[in-house]
């Protein structure tokens, strides 16, 4: 993997990528859509909240093919910020480098800047089993473990830490409260947790990231195989967590984005368009391609 070590510090503003004449060109094709110039933001976005995770100059590659293209943002902790964008438009990568999952694909690399908590995440010896328990991750299809709901709660912990039953029970409970699902499942800890409904185990996923005591929770498209009702349970979920961990989402659900985040990136083409205040983005956006898309024009 090549990375490009900088030794810029924490900037308190957001950066969107000008398309200047460091991005390189993709074989995507673009349509008259991307034909208006990203927006650059100068400041502020994330003002009044420390960051959690900052991107400089992020470069990313499946291959020959540049999927993400000189990222710059920082992402505000204890926040939830959301990255929307049409299908193919880089969001899942990015969200796949920040634990560095992306490291399991073949043909992916990176380069540039990428920092959590001011600790370079590509430095030379970071230990990457760690990142992805300060890091943790849940997918767009609910993949708890073929064990019991107890065991899948269990499993960070017992995987980093050597622990006694009665802490490990009290991880357990408080991991499963923290989701919002001790009341359903605090009577059949030991059954599997394959027989719980997809929202459920949806939750259980989420107690499991959280029973690692992770800094972030990246979630990718949580919601899209969920119900209705399922889902409404997850954004609670999400509006309960923040208060502790700095979440990241990838979501196709602009309804979703509008009500759960503090911040939304809009990504199109593997730029990074717009990205600013929620609220900013969906009521005021600064760029005619964010409001083509999340008035439905496209995506
Ligand atoms: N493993 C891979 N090998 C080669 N190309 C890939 C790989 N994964 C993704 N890509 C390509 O990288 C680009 C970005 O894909 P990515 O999955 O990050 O987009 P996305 O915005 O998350 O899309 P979606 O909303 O459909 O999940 C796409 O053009 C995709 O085809």
């Amino acid at each position: 993997m090549t990375m490009t070590q900088t030794t810029d510090q924490q900037e308190q503003f957001v950066n969107a990528p000008e398309t200047n004449g460091q991005t390189v060109t993709t074989d995507q094709p673009k349509d008259e859509l991307s034909l208006s110039k990203p927006v650059v933001h100068e400041r502020a976005d994330v003002v009044g909240n420390k960051v959690a995770i900052e991107v400089k100059d992020f470069n990313s590659w499946y291959g020959n093919f540049q999927a993400l293209h000189d990222i710059s943002m920082n992402i505000a902790e204890k926040c939830v910020t959301a990255f929307i964008g049409p299908s193919g438009c880089g969001k899942s990568t990015f969200l796949r480098w920040i634990n560095r999952m992306n490291d399991l694909t073949m043909g992916a690399r990176a380069q540039g800047t990428l920092k959590l908590h001011n600790q370079d995440l590509f430095a030379p010896g970071t230990d990457v089993v760690d990142l992805r328990r300060r890091v943790g991750m849940v997918f767009q299809k609910p993949n708890p473990f073929p064990k019991s709901i107890y065991a899948n709660v269990a499993f960070g912990p017992r995987l980093h830490t050597r622990i006694s039953k009665t802490d490990l029970d009290e991880i357990v409970e408080n991991s499963l409260r923290h989701a919002a699902l001790w009341d359903e499942v605090k009577d059949r800890l030991k059954q599997s947790a394959l027989g719980l409904s997809g929202g459920q185990q949806q939750r259980l996923c989420i107690a499991r990231a959280i029973a690692a005591e992770p800094e972030v929770l990246l979630m990718d498209e949580p919601c899209s195989a969920l119900d209705p009702k399922s889902t409404a349970a997850i954004e609670e979920l999400i509006d309960q967590l923040r208060k502790e961990y700095t979440i990241v989402i990838v979501t196709h659900n602009m309804q979703q984005a509008a009500r759960s985040s503090d911040y939304t990136a809009f990504m199109f083409q593997g730029d990074l368009i717009e990205y600013g205040p929620t609220r900013q983005i969906f009521t005021n956006p600064e760029n005619e391609q964010t409001e083509n898309y999340i008035t439905g024009r496209f995506g």
